[in-house]
């Protein structure tokens, strides 16, 4: 079991990078604690599968160093690294038997044998394979195989961390529910460093107790399910996670009739705190992005002069509750409705409550509860600026 530590690290595929675009991993610097269960979630091509290759040592980064428990790997081969790795698809040895594929990562170093059978009896028995053991893995489905590769990945006790590389995307919806818990499960008997790479964010958050948003390269944010999902600090995060995600609106740091400055939207006030303000104007942001869930929209059951007058766009039902979408000032916004709530028509009266109101400059969120959290852009730097 080891921390991992990134330290300034960037990676590029190109020869001559003259652009951050250039770089799948754009500079950045983390820790995932060790015995911590993490998700690492993501786009398709965001970096991810780049970012656990640089950790596992089969790819050489082009800047940085990595850690593990303090010591810098960066010089250690894979097998070296002590790190089990789990990938998208089964890595199994078709003519071996399953206990034999369970046994060989353990009789490469040599473990004795009556080890090795105990151990493999102990994986097969949490990953229900206890009765496959005497079968090829050639006749095994793609489910059970990569059970069979996961397995592979849990054997050795000495690993320094097991790394998943979207190790469901092969397994059946009904099993996957199954063997994620499977995993949390596993976690939690050995407490192993594990880190989770999905672009599934029901995935990540059954799966892991703090979850890193990769977008474009870098790490967005880093936070527990909820955090994510009531503070998001990058629009990213805001739009990603949720379903639907955050809506988004623009807004204008100006002065009103009283000459005091406040946030506009058109002729409308928004409500603002006056931390907020002097923070926006120390900022020199004039120009900045409102966030809000769908979930924090208030629909008013009537007419509220204070309130936004939207008209009904259409209304969603998805069972339990609903989702309302309104036409606000040309651009289509979400509310969610709970199942009790009456369904709107027309024009209708909506608010967004301060609290859950978010602010953005630059994409990153301007946190005046939190500055110590806040992402300060200038504190970023890539390597191709
Ligand atoms: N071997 C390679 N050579 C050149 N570019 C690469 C290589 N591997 C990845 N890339 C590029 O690096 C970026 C990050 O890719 P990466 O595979 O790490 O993303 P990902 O988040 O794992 O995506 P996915 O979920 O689709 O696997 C992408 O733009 C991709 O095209």
């Amino acid at each position: 079991m080891a921390s991992i530590t990134l330290n300034a690290l960037a990676h590029t595929y190109t020869d001559n990078p003259t652009k951050p675009e250039d770089y799948a991993i754009r500079e950045m610097s983390h820790v995932w604690e060790q015995g911590g269960a993490f998700a690492l979630l993501g786009p398709s091509g965001c970096g991810k599968s780049t970012l656990l290759n640089i950790i596992s040592g089969l790819l050489e980064p082009s800047h940085g160093e990595v850690l593990f428990d303090g010591k810098r790997v960066n010089e250690l081969k894979p097998e070296e690294r002590n790190i089990a790795q789990v990938f998208q698809f089964p890595v199994v040895y078709d003519t071996m038997t399953v206990f034999d594929n369970l046994a060989f990562p353990l009789r490469n170093i040599g473990v004795p044998e009556y080890k090795v059978k105990s151990k493999v009896y102990e994986v097969a028995e949490i990953l229900e394979l206890s009765d496959q053991l005497k079968r090829k893995a050639k006749g095994l489905s793609a489910d059970q195989k990569q059970k069979v590769s996961m397995g592979r990945g849990l054997v050795r006790d000495d690993v320094s961390a097991i790394l998943f590389d979207e190790p469901l995307t092969v397994i059946d919806p009904q099993l996957k529910w199954k063997l994620r818990r499977k995993l949390k499960q596993i976690h939690e008997q050995f407490n192993i460093t594990m880190v989770y790479v999905t672009h599934d964010q029901l995935e990540a958050s059954t799966f892991a107790d703090k979850i890193a948003v990769m977008y474009n390269g870098k790490i967005v944010q880093f936070g527990t399910p909820r955090e994510l999902f009531e503070k998001p600090a990058h629009t990213f995060v805001g739009y990603f996670i949720g379903s639907p995600g955050m809506n988004f609106f623009e807004a204008e740091l100006k002065a009103k009739d009283d000459q005091k400055e406040a946030l506009m939207f058109g002729e409308h006030e928004i409500a603002t705190s006056d931390a907020m303000l002097a923070r926006l104007k120390a900022m020199g942001a004039s120009k900045v992005t409102l966030g809000i869930r769908p979930e924090f929209v208030h629909v008013w059951d009537g007419k509220n002069n204070d309130a936004f007058s939207v008209e009904v766009d259409y209304v969603e039902d998805l069972g339990t509750y609903k989702i309302l979408s309104f036409l606000f000032h040309g651009q289509i916004m979400k509310a969610r409705l709970s199942e009790d709530q009456k369904v709107p028509s027309g024009q209708i009266y909506v608010s967004f409550p301060e609290q859950w109101t978010k602010v953005y400059v630059d994409d990153y969120l301007v946190d005046v509860d939190d500055q110590a959290n806040t992402v300060d852009k200038n504190k970023e730097t890539d390597h191709a600026n």
